[in-house]
């Protein structure tokens, strides 16, 4: 939503402030379906062209023959919309997770939660979104936006909290190994060991409520060092910011003579109202290993203008997907986009009533930023690799 949305407003202000301007809170979108959709086919068509003003150009004219549905075509600033994009597209991005936050109240506590488990609730005051981040698994299980009133994240009806088994649902961690190839349990350990809660912090400068959790190789229980006998110390920041929520994954290679080699992938369950009326973006033309049909590689067809629909059971590996995915759920009339990085591929499952699926399965898609292909991650001894996403929804 380039015209009113919080995201575009935002990084205008940035563009225009620096990394040290006050933050804002913009004006929200309208928060109606149309516009999202409006968006997502607009955002994808000026992806295709080369340069900012040429993308800021179309993007204009698409809005002129097309406006929003809360605008008409004589209400629209053109001009405005277009600096802020080309603003936008030019800005240095700052790295939020690089700029160092204070101990703080207000952005969080720790509570305790179901059967006990601990859990962070992280909140921003700023744009009234909250969070709960368990430390069992570092698993968020819920993410609310709209005045903390709505939710973004699908939590199984089944989903267990005794430490037996990994949370089913939100945004479980699967490392040091994702999916089931490898001599781990599937999708690795640290979405089923408990991590410790290092900080629950304020950055006051981006208005920023963030939790850091951390996880080494020497707290964990002997089964799992035995199948992976790896020094490493993972770090996870779970940020709460002005656009929506992120999280960023650091894993360390503190062995002083072996590489480090893991795949990984941050699990997350969107909630959508219908299955069979969401609609995926960033697929197209990808090609994937299909894990319904024994691993096989496929390509996705090309012209998924309309993005991808889920008809039948998915389980899609897709290589280098692209940085900026969304995922357009018509019936509720809501957009939820994806920003990656460090994760190279992506995962695309829903078991759609499949043998043993999760009976909630027609209300949630799992979008995945993952690494996968190409042999995952390979880290020299006192290397670091981090990967991260950024999800917000309108
Ligand atoms: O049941 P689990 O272990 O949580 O895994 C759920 C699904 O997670 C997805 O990421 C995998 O691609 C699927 O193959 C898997 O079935």
């Amino acid at each position: 939503m380039f015209i009113t949305g919080t995201s575009s407003a935002l990084h205008g202000a940035r563009a225009l402030g620096g990394a040290s301007a006050r933050p804002r809170v913009a004006a929200r979108g309208n928060g109606r379906g149309g516009s999202a959709f409006w968006w997502v086919v607009n955002r994808r068509r000026a992806r295709c062209l080369g340069s900012p003003a040429e993308a800021g150009q179309l993007l204009c004219m698409a809005a002129r023959d097309n406006p929003p549905p809360n605008q008409t075509r004589s209400s629209l600033d053109v001009d405005s919309m277009a600096s802020r994009l080309a603003a936008e597209l030019h800005a240095p991005k700052v790295d939020e997770n690089d700029v160092p936050g204070e101990p703080s109240e207000k952005a969080g506590k720790q509570m305790e939660g179901r059967n006990g488990l601990p859990y962070v609730l992280l909140t921003n005051e700023h744009t009234k979104q909250t969070a709960e981040v368990y430390l069992f698994g570092a698993c968020v299980t819920s993410w609310k936006v709209r005045d903390a009133a709505s939710e973004v994240l699908f939590l199984s009806d089944q989903a267990v909290f005794d430490r037996s088994t990994a949370i089913r649902g939100g945004i479980p961690v699967c490392f040091p190994q994702f999916g089931n190839q490898g001599n781990l349990p599937n999708h690795g350990f640290a979405r089923s060991v408990d991590w410790k809660l290092d900080a629950i912090e304020m950055v006051e400068q981006l208005g920023a409520s963030r939790c850091v959790l951390s996880l080494r190789s020497d707290d964990l229980p002997e089964e799992h060092r035995r199948l992976f006998p790896h020094k490493f110390r993972a770090q996870y920041r779970v940020t709460l910011n002005l656009r929506g929520l992120s999280c960023e994954l650091k894993v360390t290679n503190e062995d002083a003579s072996q590489d480090l080699k893991f795949t990984a992938g941050l699990h997350n369950y969107f909630k959508v109202r219908d299955i069979e009326k969401v609609r995926i973006f960033g697929c197209e033309g990808l090609e994937y290993m299909d894990k319904t049909a024994g691993n096989t590689m496929r390509r996705e067809a090309d012209g998924l203008a309309s993005g991808l629909a889920i008809n039948q059971h998915t389980d899609r590996v897709y290589r280098e997907a692209p940085e900026e995915m969304a995922i357009f759920d018509s019936t509720a009339l809501s957009v939820m986009k994806l920003n990656k990085r460090g994760f190279p591929d992506c995962t695309v499952w829903n078991p759609y009533g499949s043998q043993g699926s999760d009976p909630g399965w027609g209300g949630f898609v799992c979008v995945e930023p993952v690494v996968f292909h190409n042999e995952g991650v390979t880290l020299k001894p006192g290397e670091t690799w981090t990967g991260s996403q950024e999800l917000a929804a309108e």
